[in-house]
This record gives structure tokens, C-alpha cells and sequence, in this order.
């Protein structure tokens, strides 16, 4: 299980995350969802390592580091110039010593060119060869930051299915979207993140009181705003 205990994390005196605490046990999918700015980001990137300057715990409760068997699908992934789809792959793979796979399966489903230069690559080809990276590795774990964001439909339902999937071969994953139906679909659970708390964790037989919730303080906050506007 990947465990992050009181996490605090600050930028100068703007206190982003406070006291978070958050599990993601294998064959789980556990949704994260909040307000842009509500601190997601910034805590993938201090349950991967990324960010160092905190306070709190964060293991792999097998003993490893987090990083050892968990892959992250970044919020815009990034790829050098001039390397195709098919060197990036090889790259991620190398960069973690393992054998070069053969991608021809499943690039058989996400159908991208991979020998174009990936930095050439439309928004979604750019996360769906990130995606692709990832799928190769078998990870035991996937940190996958907004994965649904510029897909298209049909690769949205095939990412639904494979997530799915992975999940009950016993990955676990942690997934961010803005997209509610996308995470109430797939996630066993869903941590509601609120100005850097996580404000109250959902079972699955709780979705429909997530939906009602964020409903009621969008109407307790904005649309009376919004009437004195349209
Ligand atoms: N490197 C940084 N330096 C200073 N402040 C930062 C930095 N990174 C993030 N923040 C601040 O931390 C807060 C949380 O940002 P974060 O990107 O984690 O939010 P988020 O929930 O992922 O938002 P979104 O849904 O818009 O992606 C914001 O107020 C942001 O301005």
C-alpha cells in the first residue's frame, strides 16, 4: 500500500496541503478530486518524490521506495525535441533498466505514430504516448494526474476499461479528474481535496451523496452569484 501520513506542504507562508492523510492499496482505484488550486498536484508530486520540502510521511508500506514500482502520468508530460514516439518509449524503459518491450500490442489499441517526433504530437497523442509508457512497465501502482484530459471519446472509454482492468489484476491507482462521471465510473473510492484538506473520503456506495454535495455548495456559493449576473 502507498501511505501518506500528515502530509504538510508549504511554498514560502502559503500553506498548500495540511495534514493530509490518504492511502492507495493495491487493486483499488482511488479517486482524488478538487477546485483547481485545491493542492492535487501538489500532492502527487510529493507522493512521487517530485517535491521534497515537506513534513509528514509517505512509504510503501513493501518497504520499497515509492517510485521503485509506481508509474506517474504527469499533468502535461513532457517530451525532449527530436526523439519519436517509439525512442521515448525506449528512453522510459533504459532510463529504469528494463528490456525493451514490444509496443505493437498496445499500440495496436491507442493507434499512435510512433515514428513521428513525439514533441510534434497533438495534446491527446502526447498523453496517450505517456499513457502508452506507462502500460509497458506493468507498475504495481499508477499516479495518473487529469489521464482523461484532451482524449477523445473513444480512447476515454478504452482508458475506462483499461484502468479497469489493471485494477482487478491488482494495480493500484490513484487518478485526478475534473471530470466526475469519469471517476465515479471507474473508482472504488474518492477523496474530496478542499483548500489543501481532504474534506471527507467516499466509499462507492456514497457517489450519489458526492454528487449531491458538491452540488448543494455550488448552489450555497456560486449560483446565487450567478443570479445577479444573467
Ligand atoms: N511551485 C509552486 N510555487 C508556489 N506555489 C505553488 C507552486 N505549485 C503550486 N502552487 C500553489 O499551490 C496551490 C495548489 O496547486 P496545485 O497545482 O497543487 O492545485 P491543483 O488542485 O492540482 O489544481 P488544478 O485543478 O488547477 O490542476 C495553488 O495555490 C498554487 O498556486
Amino acid at each position: 500500500m502507498l501511505e501518506i501520513l500528515n502530509l504538510r506542504k508549504a511554498f514560502g507562508n502559503h500553506v498548500v496541503l495540511h495534514e493530509v492523510n490518504l492511502a492507495l492499496r493495491p487493486g483499488t482505484i482511488h479517486g482524488l478530486v478538487g477546485a483547481n488550486g485545491a493542492g492535487k498536484t501538489t500532492l502527487i508530486n510529493c507522493l512521487y518524490g517530485l517535491e521534497k520540502d515537506f513534513t509528514g510521511t509517505i512509504r510503501n508500506t513493501a518497504g520499497y521506495p515509492v517510485r521503485e514500482h509506481t508509474g506517474l502520468l504527469p499533468y502535461e508530460p513532457y517530451f525532449y525535441p527530436r526523439l519519436t514516439g517509439r525512442e521515448y518509449l525506449e528512453f522510459c524503459l533504459q532510463a529504469r533498466g528494463r528490456p525493451i518491450a514490444d509496443f505493437a500490442g498496445w499500440n495496436r489499441l491507442l493507434e499512435l505514430p510512433l515514428d513521428q517526433f513525439a514533441d510534434e504530437y497533438s495534446a491527446g497523442m502526447r498523453k496517450k504516448l505517456a499513457l502508452l509508457a506507462l502500460l509497458v512497465q506493468n507498475f504495481d501502482y499508477l499516479i495518473l494526474d487529469e489521464p482523461f484530459n484532451g482524449l477523445d471519446l473513444e480512447a476515454n472509454l478504452l482508458l475506462k476499461e483499461i484502468l479497469k482492468r489493471l485494477r482487478d489484476r491488482g494495480t493500484g491507482i490513484l487518478l485526478t479528474s475534473h471530470i466526475l462521471g469519469a471517476l465515479t465510473e471507474t473508482a472504488d473510492e474518492i477523496s474530496v481535496l478542499v483548500g489543501g484538506r481532504i474534506q471527507r473520503h467516499y466509499a462507492a456506495a456514497e457517489f450519489a451523496t458526492l454528487e449531491r454535495d458538491l452540488l448543494d455548495s455550488l448552489h450555497r456559493e456560486k449560483l446565487a452569484l450567478l443570479d445577479g449576473l444573467v
